[in-house]
């Protein structure tokens, strides 16, 4: 059995004609990172949502190590596009709320008062502890929010375009970031994302989605390419540039947007 699997996930919502999802098989071993690519609308957050129990499929389901998931629970953490962090609360404390709320009964005030801030230090966002969401930057808030998310100590690390909202060269640093925490915390991920490019980059295997509605799984591409990755290496490197190939294809090509097309 894998570390997470989704297994005949069909999704309808109420007065939509056919479902958005249907019949989705992916399974995930521990510590993979995995990203879920496919055009606008096709299905991706209503994947995600459900693996992190935030929604009710109509059939079918996801199961994270051998349970059932039937709503949201701290061994699953998510990151959205917006970093949703609390205005009134400082950095430290948007972590340490999180953090008092999963590991209360494991750790002390002073070991969860450490965590806090060795989260800070994985992110390097230390000198930002005591600062208000609203005195940092976008990325900043965006690192702030992976470290509340990592802190929870989750089974699986889920992500809805965490990067979407951030110029190209703050979203590169996060990306080198997210590599670098991933490689040395090997957290299972599941990573929703518009970007081929950060795909490649980031993932062990590509998901993409065909068109909805009825949208399903139309390929999964493995990469292969050998980590640590380094992004200015990796540029020119025929693995890298098959991989983005393949995916641009699949997504340009052979499922190319209708509405996009009509346009
Ligand atoms: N609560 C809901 N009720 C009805 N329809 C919904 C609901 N949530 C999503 N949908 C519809 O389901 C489809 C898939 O939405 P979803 O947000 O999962 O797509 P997505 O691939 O993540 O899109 P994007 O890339 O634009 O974020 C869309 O057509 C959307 O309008």
């Amino acid at each position: 059995m894998s570390y997470l699997e989704i297994t005949g996930l069909t999704v309808a919502f109420p007065r939509s004609p056919a479902p958005v999802l249907r019949d989705i098989d992916l399974h995930v071993a521990r510590g993979e990172f995995v990203s879920v690519i496919g055009h606008s609308g096709c299905g991706k957050s209503t994947m995600l949502n459900v693996v992190a129990g935030l929604l009710k499929p109509s059939q079918g389901g996801a199961v994270l190590e051998g349970k059932e998931v039937n709503g949201p629970g701290p061994d699953r953490a998510v990151v959205f596009q917006n970093h949703s962090l609390l205005p009134w609360l400082t950095c430290a404390e948007n972590i340490r709320l999180a953090v008092d709320q999963t590991l209360s009964k494991t750790m002390s005030r002073a070991e969860r008062a450490a965590w806090v801030m060795e989260n800070l230090a994985l992110v390097r966002m230390t000198a930002a502890a005591d600062k208000r969401p609203n005195e940092i930057s976008g990325g900043m808030k965006q690192r702030i929010g992976i470290a509340r998310a990592l802190a929870m100590k989750p089974k699986v690390l889920l992500m809805d375009e965490p990067f979407g909202a951030l110029d190209a060269l703050t979203r590169a640093h996060l990306q080198d970031q997210v590599m670098q925490i991933h490689a040395a915390l090997g957290m299972t991920t599941m990573m929703i994302t518009h970007d081929v490019d950060e795909a490649v980059l980031l993932s062990d295997r590509i998901v993409m989605l065909t068109n909805g509605p009825n949208a399903q799984i139309g390929e999964i591409l493995p990469v292969t390419l050998a980590r640590p990755r380094d992004r200015l290496a990796l540029a020119e490197h025929p693995d890298f540039v098959h991989a983005r190939r393949a995916v641009l294809e699949f997504l340009h090509a052979r499922h190319a947007n209708p509405a996009l097309k009509a346009a």
